[in-house]
């Protein structure tokens, strides 16, 4: 068997803008990866405050409201401004994807009891979103959450605690089917506190 090429080169630490972020490999295939200073705690706190009224109950990608899903968000433009430009920009390079391909950063707040079921990021093979699909996603934590609210992947026994400034890396662009539903992972109900996470999509052609 061949084993399979992943988009990110697995490396300890990517030294990226002004920072070295710092890395730690929690699964292989699919790959899954832990970020440390991805942002800093100004970054995390003027992408909360911009946010924060422009939240709107969350949808699915279908657009309906559901139970599976109870948390309220909101996405910026595309290189909206200089400040989300520069996330973007430093996303991209993370990902090793050209910043053509994402899709607008999606901010999501989360409070005791809100969760986001488990699921997939990618599109199923029937949805026209499938043609130019998702390949990678990076959640980051903008906010240390006092209890609960980990993002877990049940089928590989991962939990991640979210920690102001780091990020949660895992993608799904594998020949193997059965790699890519691996990655099916969930925001678990937060029990104490609040949490705020911006999650970054990319897609595997410009968006
Ligand atoms: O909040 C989390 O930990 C998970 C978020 C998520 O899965 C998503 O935005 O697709
Ligand atoms: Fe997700």
């Amino acid at each position: 068997m061949i084993s399979e090429i992943s988009i990110l080169p697995i490396q300890l630490s990517y030294p990226i803008d002004d920072r070295i972020i710092t890395a730690l490999v929690l699964n292989d295939a699919p790959l899954i990866m832990k970020f440390d200073h991805v942002l800093s705690d100004d970054e995390c706190q003027a992408l909360i405050e911009s946010a924060s009224s422009r939240l709107t109950r969350s949808k699915l990608a279908n657009k309906e409201v559901s139970q599976i899903r109870t948390s309220s968000s909101m996405f910026f433009d595309e290189n909206e401004n200089p400040f989300i430009a520069a996330i973007e920009n430093r996303i991209a390079s993370l990902m090793h994807v050209p910043r053509s391909h994402n899709e607008g950063l999606q901010v999501l707040h989360y409070e005791p009891g809100q969760e986001f079921k488990p699921h997939h990021d990618y599109f199923g093979p029937h949805h026209p979103s499938s043609q130019n699909n998702r390949i990678s996603t990076l959640i980051l934590y903008l906010n240390d959450v006092e209890e609960g609210g980990e993002t877990t992947f049940p089928r590989l026994g991962i939990a991640v605690k979210p920690t102001k400034g780091s990020a949660v890396y895992f993608e799904y662009f594998y020949n193997d089917p059965q790699i890519n539903e691996l990655t099916l992972h969930s925001g678990g109900p937060v029990i104490r506190g609040e949490k705020w996470v911006a999650t970054q999509w990319m897609h595997r052609q410009p968006t």
